[in-house]
């Protein structure tokens, strides 16, 4: 550990092309209460692709993305209790003020994500991964996992013989099916592209499939949902969906297309439907009303979801891509051409990717 910083070797967005190049460069010294993280495995979410393209208008380039991180502990601060070096841990998707990546960190600097080979993180925001998931198919549950994860214990959409819908079958949707059946309730897929019934039916486990385009199968299914998550990353309208909810329904939007929502207000007001957002905010509240510190309300939900999971065997179906591959992979999430998460090899592949990319 050098006395003014952690160097790190990353691969960075520059500019609104969203192109990623290797980017050299220092994380904050390791404080007392830090832990210092070698980077195994890194998800690629879909909100990495919003950032880097600065679709959200938010980016601070250079942006090394990645907030799906699964790694090993290398080193503690004096204040650490929770983790000795050689665990295996992970940093946190933290929706409070210090975001994993293109956010602000404690010093001021412009925090950059887990396309990279070391991370330094407060231990508050670091959770461990059980034994029975495998480290790359655990990474994208810190994001897509417990995004969908949350609000389904918050709204009680967790119970068994409940009826969920889950909208968009990407790395959301797909956890979002698996956490249902898991959760015991019937679980129907609704999506835009009718190629996806075969595996969502099949492989995911998914109790029926509709195709949003499909009027009829759409009236035939009206009212018949206890909630609806809503995983959607393009604008889309929400009134078809609306409908599928019984009285008093919850529709939950986690999906983030920069367009504004498409929502008139009759559609909520028959029915007495509820819509509501989850992620950052969402966690945020529930911290603020259980009146307890921050991080460990979040770190219970992540870990109670963790440990749901291993439990259940439940992980992301993933493709391992090498560092050098991550602008093609990115491409083809862009097409929705990815089944289910993409997750970057960032120990087996970095270094050797940065130095043929230099020689190139
Ligand atoms: N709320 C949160 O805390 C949170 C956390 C993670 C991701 N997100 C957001 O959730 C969204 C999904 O993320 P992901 O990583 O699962 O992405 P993904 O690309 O893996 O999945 C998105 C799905 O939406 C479908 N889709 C795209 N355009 C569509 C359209 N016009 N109509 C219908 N379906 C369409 C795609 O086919 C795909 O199945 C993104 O906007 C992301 O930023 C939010
Ligand atoms: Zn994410």
């Amino acid at each position: 550990m050098e006395h003014n910083g952690t160097a790190a070797l990353g691969w960075a967005a520059r500019d609104t092309s969203g192109h990623l190049s290797p980017f050299s460069f220092t994380r904050r010294v390791q404080q007392e209460d830090d832990v210092t993280i070698k980077v195994l495995y890194c998800g690629i979410c879909h909100t990495d692709l919003h950032i880097i393209k600065n679709e959200w208008g938010n980016a601070m380039y250079p942006v090394v993305p990645g907030h799906e991180i699964v790694g090993v502990v290398t080193g503690v601060g004096a204040g650490v209790t929770k983790f000795k070096a050689g665990d295996t841990g992970y940093e946190n998707y933290c929706p409070t003020m210090v975001i994993t990546s293109n956010g602000t960190d404690y010093g001021g600097a412009t925090t950059q994500g887990g396309f990279s080979d070391v991370m330094v993180v407060r231990q508050d925001y670091v959770v461990r991964v059980p034994a029975s998931l495998p480290p790359d198919g655990a990474a994208p549950l810190l994001c897509a996992g417990v995004t969908v994860y949350s609000p389904m214990v918050e709204y009680g959409l967790n119970g068994p013989g409940k009826h969920l819908g889950v909208v968009g079958l990407g790395g959301l949707g797909h956890l979002g099916v698996k956490f249902g059946k898991a959760f015991g309730m019937k679980v129907t897929v609704i999506s835009s592209s009718p190629a996806k019934r075969g595996e969502a039916l099949g492989r995911l486990g998914a109790d029926a499939f509709l195709s949003s385009r499909d009027g009829e199968g759409m009236a035939a299914a009206a009212a018949t949902m206890d909630g609806i998550i809503d995983t959607v990353s393009a604008g889309h309208p929400l009134v078809p969906l609306l409908s599928l909810l019984k009285p008093k329904g919850q529709m939950v939007v986690v999906g983030a297309p920069a367009a504004p929502l498409q929502l008139p207000a009759i559609a909520i007001i028959d029915g007495g439907k509820r819509v509501a957002g989850s992620g950052g905010g969402s966690v945020a509240e529930c911290q603020a009303m259980l009146d307890f510190a921050g991080e460990h309300g979040i770190a219970a939900d992540v870990e109670a979801m963790l440990d749901f999971a291993g439990e259940h065997g439940i992980a992301a179906d993933v493709e391992v891509v090498a560092m050098d591959a991550v602008n093609a992979a990115l491409g083809r999430l862009e097409r929705n051409d990815v089944r289910y998460r993409f997750v970057v090899d960032v120990a087996g592949t970095m270094h050797a990717a940065a130095a043929a990319a230099a020689s190139s």
